[in-house]
């Protein structure tokens, strides 16, 4: 047994060891843990006999070190240091003699040179027994040491080994084998004390860790009792957290990433944290300076596109569609049933409730009474496919990225077509952001520039358009709104019945159909009506700041003469 009482070791006034206490038993490995600096080095140098205690005992088997005779000592414990003096001009297998050199007097015998050789082998250094010790790598030299402090205890089970960071230089390999060959030794009764930086392994290979801090002890037990979250903070000043191996029942330490910026150190580099940030971060920033942002909005602050942020929020359960697969995807939705159809540009959005009929761009009129949408799916760029417990969802995006058009499933749609497209789409290229982020104020519609108006048109304001569509509402007047975006035009026909104004939304609430108009982002309403007693189809182009038609409603079919003049009394000549 090595029994150590009351230990204080003290240098120049300094106690570099504290009232340390601890006893270990024959077959017992022991790990010793603790921050640079904490003690270990020299804990073990007092326990080899190098260091005297200042107070305090230290015994082996009942023996006071210092009691012991030195030739007895040396063969009844063996040292590996941290760092070891080696003259350079020594060959291998010399070195490793130099552990036998207390069992010999002028000459190795027999048993020396067979031990020399079965460690050497052991630790696997053999096949550089010729070589000069200088020449060899660091783990080599390591090995080297390391079969030189076996060879010195190698036929005494009783002794006591002493290993002050064996595996510091050494591979994967080595470090597991090192300390399973010091595991091995003790179970044959040699007691082993370990030096070991890597938790893990003193989790591992130890059967008791004592964990050092300013030369004092504070943790003692076994492995699971000593290496907790709390311990490990103590000790080492990092965020760890511990699991229980089922099968070993020991712990398994698993390292937190310590976060840290260069800017906090390094006081020549530029404060950059706020660039750094992902961009889940720096929304949430955004977010919190104002939580009511439109997605929109948030894509033109944080300079990405609206698709980044979809992904952002939907990347567990959507698929991306890359450009290339965005026919096969469209051709698939009018096999979905009865769905909610939804197209977006800057003036409004509208949704309507439909089967999905596609005109080809060529022709000119829609289905009478049913809805469409004329479509060129060219001027989409990409796509996703959102399959979550909120929503079931198809959108495509324009080529900045931003929300253009999609589909969203109802309760009476088609899901195995859906759930097909999706399985497709699950062996189709990963997302990866190629959008330039979206100018501000730029629109993304690439839709009819509406430049040359005849001189029937007229320009319109808001507030009339607001009382014409009340009027259509309450006198029932049917209607056909086109809405405009990137190549496709999104129809509905029919009669809208319930609007909200709350001024700064404009809204259509019906059953089939839900439309906002953002009056806001409307740059100019034009009129197409010759008087207002012709008694003629009006009809409303809506244009963004670019010139560009986002939305056309007309009356379907002439209006009444109530309605049509509300329209004259607002407007303006051109
Ligand atoms: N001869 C000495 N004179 C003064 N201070 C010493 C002497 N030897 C060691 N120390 C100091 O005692 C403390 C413990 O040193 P020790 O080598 O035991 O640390 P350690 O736990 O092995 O650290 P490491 O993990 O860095 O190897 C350190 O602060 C060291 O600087």
């Amino acid at each position: 047994m090595l029994r150590v009482e009351k230990l204080n070791y003290e240098v120049k006034g300094r106690l570099l060891l504290k009232d340390v206490s601890f006893q270990i038993r024959k077959g017992e490995v022991l790990a010793l843990l603790g921050a640079n600096g904490a003690g270990k080095s020299t804990l073990m140098k007092v326990l080899c006999g190098e260091y005297k205690p200042s107070n305090g005992l230290v015994s082996l088997h009942g023996q006071k070190l210092d009691q012991y005779d030195a030739r007895l000592l040396a063969r009844s414990r063996a040292m590996l240091s941290q760092q070891q003096h080696v003259s350079l001009a020594f060959k291998v297998e010399e070195i490793v003699m130099m552990g036998r050199y207390p069992h010999f007097k002028s000459r190795p015998a027999e048993v020396d040179i067979a031990i020399v050789k079965e460690v050497m082998c052991l630790c696997g250094v053999d096949e550089f027994a010729d070589r000069v010790f200088s020449s060899l790598s660091g783990g080599e030299q390591q090995r080297v040491q390391l079969a030189r402090s076996l060879a010195q205890v190698w036929e005494n089970p009783d002794s006591l080994l002493l290993l002050d960071e064996p595996i510091s230089a050494l591979d994967m390999h080595y470090q597991q084998k090192v300390l399973a060959i010091a595991k091995a030794l003790a179970r044959r009764g040699f007691i082993v004390v370990i030096v070991v930086h890597d938790v893990n392994f003193a989790a591992t290979y130890a059967d008791r860790i004592i964990m050092l801090k300013h030369g004092r002890k504070l943790f003692d037990g076994s492995p699971v009792e000593v290496l907790t979250p709390t311990n490990i903070y103590t000790i080492f000043s990092v965020e760890a957290s511990v699991e229980l191996n089922p099968r070993t029942l020991r712990p398994y330490i698993r390292l937190e990433e310590m976060p840290l910026d260069a800017y906090l150190f390094n006081s020549k580099l530029p404060d950059d944290r706020a660039e750094k940030l992902s961009l889940r971060q720096k929304r949430e920033l955004l977010l919190a300076e104002d939580p009511f942002l439109s997605l929109a909005d948030q894509a033109n602050r944080l300079q990405v596109a609206e698709i980044d942020l979809w992904m952002l929020d939907k990347s567990k359960n959507c698929r991306y569609i890359a450009k290339q697969s965005i026919d096969e995807v469209f051709r698939q939705l009018v096999k979905m049933g009865e769905v909610t159809v939804f197209t977006r540009n800057a003036c409004c959005t509208q949704k309507t409730v439909q089967v999905y009929e596609v005109q080809s761009t060529e022709k000119s009129e829609g289905n009478p009474g049913k809805e469409y949408v004329k479509v060129k799916t060219d001027l989409w760029h990409a796509g996703i496919i959102v399959n979550d417990k909120d929503e079931e969802a198809i959108h495509f995006f324009d080529r900045k990225g931003a929300l253009a058009h999609g589909i969203r499933l109802r309760v009476d749609s088609d899901r195995d077509a859906f759930r097909k497209l999706l399985t497709w789409c699950e062996q189709q290229t990963d997302y990866k952001s190629t959008f330039d982020p979206l100018p501000k104020l730029e629109v993304a519609n690439d839709g009819v520039r509406c430049e040359h108006y005849d001189m029937h048109k007229k320009a319109i304001r808001p507030i009339a358009v607001r009382r014409f569509l009340s009027a259509c509402a309450a006198l029932e007047q049917s209607l056909e709104i086109n809405v405009f975006n990137n190549g496709y035009i999104h129809n509905y026909r029919g009669k809208i019945k319930n609007l909200v104004d709350q001024g700064f939304r404009y809204m259509v609430k019906d059953e089939r159909i839900e439309m906002e108009i953002f009056f806001s982002s409307i740059d100019n309403i034009c009129l197409d009506m010759p008087s207002a007693s012709a008694k003629m189809v009006a009809k409303l182009d809506f244009l963004d700041q670019s010139g560009i038609l986002n939305l056309q409603i007309s009356s379907d079919g002439e209006l009444p003469e109530a309605i049509s003049s509300m329209l004259f009394e607002e407007t303006t000549v051109i």
